[in-house]
């Protein structure tokens, strides 16, 4: 049967990534996304950008919503402080099946535990099963109705503390306007856009930023 999608991304990765160096597993999954098949990374447009807000953050406990290939992961991963930990939710597993594979790959293993499931069933379970008091850094990228009602979760379960940043992707492009409304008007929080580009395209997306201010 044929290969799928997310299996043909983690070969490329085998064949043009040197085990251990996350920046050559970025570079390659880039390089497939742009010259041989789109796929829903947040890319090498918004990435930077990313990475500027991780390392302004640097975060002791991150939490990702959507894993899918694990390319954010390891953006993200790759500039934790040692010690920190990155938990990344994904409920589909065959995903999370090449995620860890590729997560492995770049040798984040160790800073990264990928759980699998629904986030609605997980972010209930973080502070007893999980030992997280709070998360500094959140990353959303699962299915975009899901960014509200996973935000406010968080907020129930008090695991947003005074200062957590919340970044999301893909507020334009497909677009999140019920979560970008809830965070851009609620005096809990203090949000900015970043404009930027879709994945590998040149049509406009970005992330939105937004402190919460407990
Ligand atoms: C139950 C909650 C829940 N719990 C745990 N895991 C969950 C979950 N809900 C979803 N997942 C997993 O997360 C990933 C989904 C991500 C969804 N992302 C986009 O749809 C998207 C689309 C475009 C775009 C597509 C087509 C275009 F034309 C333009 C733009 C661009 C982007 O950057 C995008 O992120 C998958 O691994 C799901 O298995
Ligand atoms: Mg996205």
């Amino acid at each position: 049967t044929r290969s799928t999608r997310p299996q043909r991304i983690l070969k490329a990765v085998q064949n043009n990534a040197t085990r251990g160096d996350a920046e050559s597993v970025i570079a390659a999954i880039d390089n497939f996304c742009r010259k041989k098949e789109w796929a829903m990374n947040v890319g090498d447009d918004k990435g930077p950008i990313l990475d500027s807000v991780v390392s302004e953050v640097s975060p002791s406990f991150a939490l990702e919503l959507g894993t899918y290939c694990g390319y954010s992961t390891i953006r993200i991963a790759r500039l934790l402080p040692p010690g920190s930990r990155l938990l990344t939710l994904e409920f589909n597993p065959d995903y999370a099946a090449i995620a860890h594979q590729i997560i492995a790959w770049a040798g984040l293993q160790d800073k990264v535990e990928l759980l699998e499931g629904p986030s609605r069933d997980l972010i209930p379970q973080m502070k007893e099963r999980f030992g997280i008091k709070s998360f500094d850094f959140v990353f959303l990228d699962h299915w975009k109705e899901f960014y509200l009602p996973d935000t406010k979760l968080l907020e129930e379960c008090g695991l947003l503390r005074k200062g957590t940043v919340l970044l999301a992707d893909n507020v334009i492009c497909p677009g999140t306007p019920k979560y970008l409304e809830y965070v851009r008007n609620s005096p809990c929080y203090e949000s900015c856009y970043f404009k930027s580009h879709l994945e590998y395209t040149k049509v406009e997306d970005g992330l939105e930023k937004s402190v919460f201010l407990g």
